[in-house]
């Protein structure tokens, strides 16, 4: 053999080794054996580790629970390259990526494949279009509807909206336990999750979503600790004020009220299992129902692509 075959063989021998290091770390992904985060630490340490050859999709499809549509939603949300490799992400590439590898990533794993998800966060950070926008887009999310005592608004239905209820069938429910949680909501109108309904949906594999109020989401994790709660971020401050008064439905005397409440309400993000900023509704929309973890059939997913 002269020089340049030598040289050929070698590289074509390395090649063969990387290819099955790189099959041996998504097997120990996979087995759980070894942390995702992990991998993207070596392969951000040494440029010269088969973990930097290594490209993103394959990291987290080893992840149990991510099959290739999914990862291909995470990745177009995380703004990473379908072919990109973990030594070519760039800073910002690679904090989303620990993010969802440390965060998000393990809780997939854990869980079972129905959750109840709650989504809750201050007034007017765009909960209520955050949930409609689920209702529409995504039919196999199942939305709880709320009891509620205040007056139905123009365009509300019963029944899909809320169940208007007098203070009288309130408090009869109230007191046969027919509600998961219920609170006085803005020192105004009770409201409250229906049990019933819940429970069926879960013992029937699906996966439910609740939005509702802070003190409500509390009182969830406490009666069901393996409960979700996610907390609906506003981009900044400002937004915030100008949704609410956008909106145009409370007086400038309720709006400061609600604005009040709203700084307490912010620093309660804390207690909150994960926190989704809404700058763009649909892309709000997908992180939650992400995080509803539903197993769909690959064609009901094949038809969801593009949306998330
Ligand atoms: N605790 C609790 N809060 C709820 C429930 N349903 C709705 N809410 C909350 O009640 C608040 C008022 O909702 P709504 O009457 O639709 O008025 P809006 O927030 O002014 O649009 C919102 O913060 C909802 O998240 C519920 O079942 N329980
Ligand atoms: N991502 C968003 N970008 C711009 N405006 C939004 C967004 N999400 C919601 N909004 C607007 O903000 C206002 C408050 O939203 P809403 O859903 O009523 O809030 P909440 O239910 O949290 O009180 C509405 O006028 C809505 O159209």
């Amino acid at each position: 053999m002269n020089p340049p075959e030598v040289d050929r063989a070698a590289a074509s021998r390395a090649a063969v080794a990387a290819r099955r290091a790189r099959a041996a770390i998504k097997r120990a992904v996979n087995e759980r054996r070894l942390s995702a985060v992990s991998v993207l630490d070596n392969a951000l340490r040494s440029t010269e580790s088969v973990e930097a050859t290594m490209r993103v999709r394959d990291l987290l499809q080893s992840i149990p629970g991510l099959g290739p549509v999914r990862v291909e939603r995470i990745m177009e949300r995380l703004g990473i390259a379908p072919t990109k490799k973990l030594a070519g992400l760039g800073v910002h590439q690679q904090e989303r990526l620990r993010e969802y590898l440390s965060q998000r990533a393990p809780q997939i794993e854990r869980d079972g494949e129905t959750r109840l998800v709650v989504l809750a966060g201050p007034t007017a950070v765009g909960k209520g279009t955050v949930s409609t926008y689920i209702r529409e887009n995504y039919p196999e999310v199942c939305l709880s509807v709320s009891a509620t005592t205040r007056a139905p608004r123009p365009g509300e239905v019963e029944g899909v909206s809320y169940y208007f209820l007098d203070d009288e069938r309130f408090d009869s429910m109230v007191d046969a336990g027919e509600f998961l949680e219920w609170a006085v909501v803005h020192n105004k109108s009770r409201y409250g999750t229906p049990r019933p309904p819940i429970d069926d949906a879960l013992a029937s594999g699906r996966s439910v979503l609740l939005e509702i109020d802070i003190q409500g989401a509390r009182q969830v994790k406490a009666a069901m600790p393996e409960a979700v709660l996610v907390f609906l971020l506003p981009p900044t401050w400002d937004e915030l004020v100008r949704r609410l008064i956008g909106r145009g439905t409370e007086t400038p005397e309720e709006q400061e009220r609600r604005l009040t409440t709203a700084k307490v309400e912010l620093a309660a993000q804390d207690e909150f299992d994960h926190r989704v900023v809404n700058s763009d509704v649909q892309a709000a929309a997908a992180e939650v129902v992400e995080l509803m973890q539903i197993q769909k059939a690959p064609a009901q997913e094949a038809g969801l692509r593009g949306k998330e």
